[in-house]
């Protein structure tokens, strides 16, 4: 399969001083995972686990208090080219060579992103130019208006003002414009969550025809929401305290979860079946670790039910159960007899 991002044993912390003494947050702290043309990975895990993180980190976006700790990020560009987390001098040589062009990243305030005062041909305009000085204004319109209209939006937009757009609408706008650039890799964090359930259908589907237009490669798309990522993602990557819990398609880690942690977050989903709401809410007892001193062994140890001896004293090895991964000691030597 076609690889378009690698990551191997990835770490990037945060530094925190307190008084005079200096923490480490372990926000990114040995991740492995890679990235295939086509995919649409749903991320998920709780607040903190370090989705947001994993994310600036695969942008190469490692600004003080964050910091690369170690490991390998390699991006592969449709052409073959590959680059190397280590190999950046500046993050000025990240943002001219990688962003918009091979990777690109839509925040979670990515409503508030688009200057409210400026017209949406003006801001098409300055990225389109960031990457091709010899672009001419009326070109960059023409391609504003075709990818407008890949997202089904119409001719007018560009004369807007962010603030006349509706949040769809400039949700929509803020993706036709971190994809003017036809990058690889397209990377949404809660992209549909400040939306109501018809307008994210709508950003949903842009985001499947941004993909099925090839207009991207592939798109990670980071969400609490386990009921989006089903419709939108074929794979799943579940997240802890830091770390890759789980990986596997999305239909058989939603239907047979593995990791204990992935049973506890689709067990805590609200559900609209009946025969699902009468059993009630369940959520995972207790609270994610603090990352400055994550547990020895396994990080989920002091909330799993199914905790073993060997899960407080050592980190489980990542393990293959059909298509899925999993790194957890009910694997290890096997499928979980339960
Ligand atoms: N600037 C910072 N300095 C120190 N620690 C930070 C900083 N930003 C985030 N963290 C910590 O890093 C960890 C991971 O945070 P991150 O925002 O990546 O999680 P997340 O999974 O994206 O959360 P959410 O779903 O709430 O956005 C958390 O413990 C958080 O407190």
């Amino acid at each position: 399969m076609d690889k378009r991002m690698v990551l191997e044993e990835l770490r990037a912390y945060y530094r925190q001083l307190k008084g005079t003494t200096e923490y480490l947050v372990k926000a990114v702290d040995g991740v492995n995972l890679e990235v295939y043309k086509k995919d649409i990975l749903g991320l998920v895990g709780e607040s903190g686990c370090g989705k947001s993180t994993l994310a600036k980190t695969m942008m190469i976006d490692l600004t003080p208090p964050l910091q690369y700790m170690g490991g390998r990020l390699e991006i592969i560009s449709r052409d073959g080219e590959r680059f190397e987390i280590g190999q950046f001098k500046s993050r000025d040589e990240v943002k001219r060579r990688l962003w918009g062009k091979h990777i690109t990243y839509v925040p979670q305030d990515a409503l508030n992103a688009l200057m409210p005062t400026i017209r949406i041909k003006k801001i098409a305009y300055d990225v389109l130019r960031s990457h091709n000085n010899d672009i001419n204004f009326q070109e960059a319109v023409k391609t504003t208006k075709e990818r407008l209209a890949e997202l089904d939006l119409p001719d007018y937009v560009v004369e807007l003002y962010p603030f006349q757009l509706s949040g769809g609408m400039r949700q929509r706008v803020v993706l036709a414009m971190a994809t003017l650039l036809n990058p690889e890799i397209l990377i949404v964090d809660e992209p549909t969550s400040a939306l109501d359930v018809t307008t994210q259908k709508i950003v949903l589907k842009s985001l499947l025809k941004l993909r099925k237009l090839n207009l991207v490669d592939s798109i990670i798309f980071i969400t609490h929401d386990i009921a989006t990522v089903r419709q939108i993602a074929n794979r799943i990557v579940v997240m802890y305290a830091g770390k890759i819990v789980e990986v596997g398609p999305v239909d058989s880690v939603i239907r047979d979860p593995l990791h204990p942690y992935t049973k506890g977050l689709i067990d805590s989903v609200t559900s609209i079946e009946p025969e699902k709401r009468e059993k009630g809410i369940s959520y995972i007892p207790g609270q994610p670790p603090n990352l400055i001193d994550p547990p020895k062994g396994c990080r989920f140890h002091p909330r799993c039910p199914y905790a073993m001896d060997v899960c407080k004293k050592e980190e489980p090895g990542v393990v293959e159960v059909g298509k899925t991964q999993v790194a957890c000691w009910l694997y290890e030597g096997g499928r979980k007899n339960d």
